[in-house]
């Protein structure tokens, strides 16, 4: 069985050594995988710092002018003192689905004493609390603290974690939610010959007045990749859902979302453009970097987690090729 070398956050020469050493079979590494890019928040869109000119429209809220504390989780508020380990798991849908089949399938029984509680415990893991959290959720409670670890896809943990280097992803690659994030744009009409991101930008029709129109539940990532990628005049706009249909209904020009087959996509007569995918995605292990340093138990439980999805996911195939050192990140 080949497992995650042993880590310790002293762990000096030798634990790194043998950590370096180790060639595990699965593209797998303990990283710290989120650049420090802050966002600055203002009102109640997420706006890039660098001086865009998106727009990110809020779906339906306009808040009013009094001073009201919408950031919830989102700040860096330590709560109250804890022994318990705490772990997110996503509460519903297909990663929720995938999450408990891993925990299962690496023999951590995951017990809820009721099935409309949030909470649960895993009989092997002594002192862990599973909390069950929306996706968007996991990420905002890993950045305060209010959580320990936890496990969500990657696009969400890029687009709530908003870059922030108190997350650390610990594994990368947990083999379900396989996705990708990308701009869609119809087959037909003024884009019936784009097809590249280029293109898309350098169409003259985009002006202050006439931005172009992107719906998409990923704001923050949404505008920092049009920034980066030469869009002068877009405006995004959010929904919860059924993004592919805007379009048609002449609410938007593009999407962007989600995209596993590409069903979605071809039944509403989108196409996928050369360059328009903003990220790959699948289930990662995250943890809060100052819970790591600050508790040993913490790692530990980390480390034993992780020995059990990497022996689960060599069994079946899938390969390592770089571990990283969990105490060298830490020390990052
Ligand atoms: N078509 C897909 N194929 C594989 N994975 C996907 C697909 N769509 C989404 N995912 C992954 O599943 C996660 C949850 O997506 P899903 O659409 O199930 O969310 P949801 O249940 O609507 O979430 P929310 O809690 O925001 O309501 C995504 O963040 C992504 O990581
Ligand atoms: O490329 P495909 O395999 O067609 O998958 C892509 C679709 O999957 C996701 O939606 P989901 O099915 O989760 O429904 P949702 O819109 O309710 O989130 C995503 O938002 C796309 O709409």
């Amino acid at each position: 069985m080949a497992v995650a070398p042993p880590m310790t956050m002293q762990g000096g020469a030798t634990g790194l050594q043998q950590q370096q050493q180790a060639v595990l079979p699965r593209s797998s590494y303990l990283g710290l995988q989120l650049a420090s890019q802050p966002c600055v928040k203002v009102g109640c869109g997420r706006r890039s710092s660098a001086g865009l000119r998106c727009q990110v429209s809020p779906s339906s809220t306009t808040l009013p002018h009094f001073n009201v504390d919408i950031s919830g989780a989102g700040k860096p508020i330590r709560s109250v003192e804890r022994s318990t380990i705490r772990l997110a798991l996503p509460s519903k849908g297909r990663m929720a689905e995938d999450t408990l089949g891993l925990m299962k399938d690496c023999q951590l029984s995951v017990r809820k004493l009721n099935p409309r509680q949030y909470i649960a415990d895993i009989s092997e893991l002594k002192n862990v609390e599973v909390w069950f959290q929306r996706a968007s959720d996991v990420v905002r409670k890993l950045k305060t603290g209010d959580v320990d670890m936890g496990i969500v896809g990657y696009d969400m943990l890029r687009e709530y974690g908003e870059d922030d280097e108190d997350l650390i992803i610990i594994h990368d690659a947990l083999g379900f939610g396989q996705c990708h994030l990308a701009i869609g744009i119809p087959t037909y009409g003024i884009f019936e010959n784009i097809n590249s991101l280029s293109e898309l930008a350098a169409m003259p029709l985009w002006t202050e007045d006439r931005p172009l129109r992107v719906v998409t539940g990923y704001t923050y990532l949404g505008t920092k990749f049009l920034e980066e990628h030469g869009f002068k005049h877009v405006q995004l706009s959010t929904a919860d859902g059924a993004l592919e249909a805007a379009p048609a209904m002449g609410t938007a020009d593009a999407i962007l979302d989600l995209v596993s087959s590409g069903t979605t996509l071809r039944e509403n007569n989108l196409k996928e453009i050369s360059g328009g995918a903003v990220l790959s995605s699948q289930g990662v292990f995250v943890a809060n970097k100052k819970a790591l340093l600050e508790r040993k138990e913490m790692l530990d439980v980390a480390h034993e987690m992780l020995e059990r999805f990497e022996a689960h996911l060599t069994a079946q195939g899938q390969f390592t090729v770089w571990i990283e050192p969990l105490h060298l990140l830490l020390n990052n």
